[in-house]
């Protein structure tokens, strides 16, 4: 199937030049005893290789060969886009940040923090036994005494989050907290706004302490705002075998720095995710946005992300400044105005003439995703595209569990059994599992069969890789 031609026209020689062959400042390189240190400063960020001695022969050829097509980050196996493996370490921090930060800011003029709160020693040197100065020295005494989630619930949009958030919210265990905090996306973006202004430069990062203390904050007012309602102060229940829970399902979208929050702030939480036929998440997140449009009497717009230039909110809020008389565009509109982002971005290509497979596994992904973000849209299909959200959430080492929406809704006490085992809590039965958030059927868009069919195409070498990522049960999820 052919995918319709991209808004703007962009070649593929033009994305390899964006992205493979980034405009460089400055590359020096160190040669030591069997390994060779790499440091190389581009437009807004510095990468460091070292190459070990067991890989070295092989990737300086390839290094040579795609020079400028290796983007690091952190640590890691790495692959580059000829299939070499090479080993990659991100060394010597300390040294490039201030170059690093000079660039960000003359380049971007983005904040430095944005991007990297976690260059602060705490959580670079971060392990999971290192808990901080909170006083605690285990993660469950430290969570009962400072209201630390022990999970979170990363995604995903419309994947039936409300309806396991209600489910969970009857357990005698869970202790009962609002939805949807956005803390460690838009609040911490805010928080450290407001660190800056107050003591200046904080581009060496925020002590873990008191990144956990405003999580504990955030976490403690959404307790209260639910149990003030039901007449008890649950803040004072809080025991032993209570489970606390951020049910933020937007993090998942967040990828490219949650997972680095996450390690920093609460580096023992559990991860949920619920993932849906991105299809049909589509389509439900389109009427979500008509339902809103028709509430407030106008269009809808998602707010900019002021607090991280260049990046939009991703979920849309429901704010009556916002009115306008526009009228709402077309479910096909909708999804053809994300897949030109995506196009643009080279999150999307002609997969004949690219290699999916070496495309998913390459910096150059990475980099096309980053670029899409940045120019943050409504993302109906850019929400849907599961496995290069999951990546970096994968990387982690935290007990993660996805579970299929479609389960939840046709087996929901299984599902729902299978939820607490993961968390460790008694299994129970509801009487009812009753649905949440859902849009009445005749109040549901039809999708016209053209734009369903190119959906699918859209998401299939998606979904191929969620077998990949998260097993086998997980392969031709959502095939017809
Ligand atoms: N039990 C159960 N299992 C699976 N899915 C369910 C369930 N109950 C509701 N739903 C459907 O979930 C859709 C709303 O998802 P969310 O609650 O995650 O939406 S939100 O992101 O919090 O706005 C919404 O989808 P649409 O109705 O298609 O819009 C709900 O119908």
């Amino acid at each position: 199937m052919e995918l319709p031609q991209p808004q703007q026209q962009h070649t593929r020689h033009r994305l390899q030049q964006q992205r493979i062959f980034p405009l460089f400042f400055l590359v020096l390189t160190v040669i030591g005893v069997g390994w060779r240190l790499t440091i190389v400063l581009d437009r807004n960020q510095a990468y460091v290789m070292k190459f070990s001695n067991a890989t070295q022969s092989k990737s300086q050829s390839s290094f040579s060969k795609a020079t400028v097509g290796i983007v690091v980050r952190s640590p890691q196996e790495f692959t580059l886009l000829d299939g070499t493996v090479v080993s990659v370490g991100m060394i010597g921090p300390k040294i490039v940040r201030a170059q690093r930060q000079r660039l960000v800011q003359r380049n971007t003029g983005y904040p430095w923090q944005q991007w990297d709160i976690l260059e602060s020693d705490d959580c670079r040197n971060g392990t999971k036994s290192s808990f901080g100065t909170l006083g605690s020295t285990t993660p469950s005494r430290l969570i009962r005494k400072h209201w630390l989630p022990h999970a979170i619930l990363i995604g995903v949009q419309k994947g039936g989050t409300t309806a396991l958030y209600q489910y969970m919210d009857q357990h005698p265990n869970i202790v009962k907290s609002q939805k949807e905090l956005y803390f460690l996306d838009e609040v911490l973006d805010q928080y450290l706004l407001q660190q800056q202004e107050e003591e200046g430069d904080i581009a060496g990062g925020l002590p873990q302490t008191r990144l956990r203390q405003a999580y504990s904050a955030k976490m403690k007012q959404a307790v209260s705002s639910v149990t003030r309602n039901q007449g008890h102060n649950q803040q004072k229940d809080h025991h032993t075998n209570e489970m606390l829970v951020d049910w933020t399902p937007n993090y998942l979208f967040e990828s490219d720095r949650l997972p680095a929050r996450i390690s920093c702030i609460v580096p023992w939480a559990k991860l949920m995710v619920l993932l849906r036929n991105p299809v049909d998440r589509a389509r439900s997140q389109y009427d979500m946005k008509l339902r809103i449009q028709e509430s407030v009497g106008g269009n809808t717009r998602q707010t900019g992300r002021s607090q991280h230039p260049g990046r939009n909110h991703h979920h849309i809020i429901n704010n009556n400044k916002l009115q306008s008389t526009a009228p709402p565009i077309s479910f096909k509109e909708y999804v053809h105005n994300d897949l030109g982002a995506l196009q643009e971005a080279g999150v999307i290509q002609d997969w004949d003439t690219v290699n999916f497979d070496l495309f998913f596994y390459s910096p150059a992904m990475d980099e096309a995703w980053r670029t899409y973000m940045n120019n943050g849209l409504n993302a109906p299909i850019g929400m849907g595209l599961y496995a290069i959200q999951l990546k970096p959430f994968l990387k982690m080492e935290n007990d993660f569990l996805a579970i299929q929406s479609e389960k939840l809704m046709q087996e929901t006490d299984e599902i729902y059994g299978q939820v607490l085992d993961f968390l460790g809590l008694e299994r129970i039965s509801l009487e009812f599992y009753p649905k949440a958030n859902h849009a009445a059927k005749k109040q549901m868009t039809a999708v016209d069969e053209e734009t369903e069919k190119l959906l699918r195409h859209i998401f299939e070498p998606f979904n191929r890789k969620l077998g990949e990522l998260l097993g086998k049960e997980w392969e031709h999820v959502w095939e017809e």
